[in-house]
C-alpha cells in the first residue's frame, strides 16, 4: 500500500498551491463572516475530510459559534463512492440552530445533500454549507454549496483533508492523482 501511495504522491499534478488554498480560505471566511454574522451558527465538521478545512476556517471566523462533528462516509477510503455509512452523528441538538456544514469536497453532492436533509430533519432552522473544493462535473448535482473555495476539474484529488485511499490528507496543496498503477 505504501508503495502505491508514494507513487501517487510522486506522479500527482499540483492543481492549487498552499498559498492559493490559504487565499481561498480567506475569501470563504470573509463571505461567511458577512452572511452568518449574527446567526450564532453550529459549525458541523464533516469527518474525516472536513477536519483540515474546519480547523483552518474556524480561526478566521469572527461570530459566536459552536462546533460539532458528523461522520458520514460514502467512499470509505476507496476512490469510488458507495452508499453512505452514518458513522457518527452530532452530539449537540440541531433544533432551532443555524447550521454551517463544513466539508473538504463537493463531488457528486450525495454526501452533502444527505447531511443537509438530516440537519432539517433534526429541526435546524437554516442550513448553510461551505466546501473547500467543488468538483466540476458534466451533470447536475442534487445540491450546491453556499460557500466554495476552489473549483477543480474532474480528477480524483487529494490534500487539505482529501484522501487517496485514506492517505495523503496531510498534503499541503491540492493535487490530482494520476491513474494508479499496479504496484
Ligand atoms: O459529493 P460526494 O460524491 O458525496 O463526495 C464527497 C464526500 O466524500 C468524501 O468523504 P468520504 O466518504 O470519502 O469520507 P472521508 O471524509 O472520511 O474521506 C468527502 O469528504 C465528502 O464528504
Ligand atoms: O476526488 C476526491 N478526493 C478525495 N475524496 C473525495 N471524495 C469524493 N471525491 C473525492
Amino acid at each position: 500500500m505504501l508503495n502505491e501511495i508514494q507513487h501517487i504522491q510522486e506522479t500527482a499534478q499540483l492543481l492549487h498551491t498552499e498559498r492559493q488554498v490559504e487565499a481561498a480560505l480567506d475569501t470563504m471566511a470573509r463571505q461567511i463572516n458577512i452572511a452568518l454574522a449574527d446567526k450564532n451558527p453550529l459549525v458541523l465538521c464533516v469527518m474525516n475530510g472536513g477536519i483540515v478545512v474546519a480547523g483552518k476556517l474556524l480561526p478566521r471566523l469572527t461570530m459566536s459559534l459552536t462546533l460539532d462533528a458528523i461522520n458520514a462516509s460514502r467512499y470509505q477510503n476507496k476512490t469510488v463512492g458507495q452508499t453512505i455509512a452514518w458513522v457518527v452523528k452530532p452530539s449537540t441538538t440541531l433544533k432551532d440552530r443555524t447550521v454551517l456544514i463544513v466539508d473538504d469536497i463537493l463531488d457528486a453532492g450525495i454526501t452533502l445533500k444527505a447531511i443537509y436533509d438530516y440537519c432539517f430533519e433534526q429541526g435546524a432552522t437554516a442550513v448553510y454549507s461551505a466546501v473547500l473544493v467543488n468538483k466540476l462535473l458534466d451533470h447536475e448535482k442534487p445540491i450546491t454549496a453556499d460557500f466554495i473555495g476552489l473549483d477543480v476539474e474532474n480528477h480524483y484529488v487529494f490534500g487539505y483533508g482529501m484522501d487517496y485511499k485514506g492517505y495523503l490528507r496531510n498534503a499541503a496543496g491540492i493535487y490530482a492523482a494520476q491513474q494508479a498503477q499496479s504496484l
